[in-house]
């Protein structure tokens, strides 16, 4: 018998109004995504990629159970992501954001921004625990729960947001641009942080980004996003090596070559 996916997307229409373009006009629709459908299976590390605009971000948000589709929709481990009560969801789908300088409160100690969701979720387990645990799973010292995160560096803010989002133990990470607000050189090591915890928790990957090199590294499977529409789908070798789709070559003729070395 097949597994049930961890996510569907079935059919998914997002479209958003815009403001009107003249007092007594009608206000213009944007339709983000268009009938776009496809599955992610468990323990999968499965890509979306497509162009600025292409509706990535509306997409993963929709996943995230941020945002209710205009048609279709998503299924989080066979029920609608909608359905899910909070707490069992965000348990188990957690995201990880770009830019860990605007995700991660400036205020608040290290341990305290990894405990939040612990305590938001009110999850039964010995805090400080695993607050050591989830900092060592990203590789810092147990005492950066005592830090602010503007002592650390760029790379380090964001094993600190990859810490917070592993603090629940979720079954899937949704990653948005993981790496886009750090230096080349320090993309590499979070890279290859995030492969090193797929393997080792068995988690669910869906990585969004326009960075081709990025997703040809890390993931299994792969969709290509054009004004809305799912354009190709399938292993990310076959779709970025040798594309059908005269877009998706597009884009990767448009894509610096970067090779990403694994440890
Ligand atoms: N809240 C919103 N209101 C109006 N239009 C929106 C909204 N969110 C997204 N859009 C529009 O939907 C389309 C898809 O946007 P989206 O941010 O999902 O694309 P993206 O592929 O993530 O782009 P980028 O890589 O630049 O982040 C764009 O035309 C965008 O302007």
């Amino acid at each position: 018998m097949a597994l049930t996916p961890v996510i569907r997307v079935n059919e998914v229409v997002r479209e958003f109004r815009r403001p009107r373009e003249s007092p007594f006009g009608p206000r213009p629709v944007v339709r983000a995504l268009d009938g776009v459908s496809f599955a992610v299976e468990p323990g999968e590390a499965y890509g979306i990629v497509g162009e600025s605009g292409s509706g990535k971000s509306t997409l993963s948000r929709l996943i995230l159970g941020l945002d209710r589709p205009t048609g279709g929709g998503v299924e989080f481990e066979g029920r609608p992501v909608l359905e899910v009560p909070a707490r069992d969801l965000r348990s188990a789908l957690q995201p990880v954001f770009q830019d860990p300088r605007s995700s991660l409160d400036p205020r608040m100690k290290v341990g305290a921004i990894i405990r939040e969701p612990l305590e938001a979720l009110r999850l039964d387990v010995d805090r400080a625990e695993r607050v050591a645990e989830v900092l060592e799973m990203v590789r810092l010292p147990a005492a950066a729960a005592g830090r602010y995160p503007h002592e650390f560096s760029g790379g380090q803010r964001q094993r600190i947001a990859i810490a917070r989002a592993l603090a629940p133990r979720p079954r899937v990470l949704v990653a948005d641009e993981p790496t886009s607000a750090l230096d080349v050189g320090v993309r590499a090591q979070i890279v290859n942080l995030l492969l090193d915890l797929l393997d080792r928790l068995e988690l669910t990957l869906v990585l969004v980004s326009h960075d081709l090199a990025l997703v040809r590294h890390v993931t299994e499977r792969v969709a290509v996003l054009r004004g809305g529409r799912l354009v190709e789908e399938g292993p990310t070798r076959a779709v970025l090596v040798d594309p059908e789709e005269e877009y998706t070559a597009q884009l990767i003729a448009a894509t610096p070559a970067v090779t990403w070395r694994r440890r």
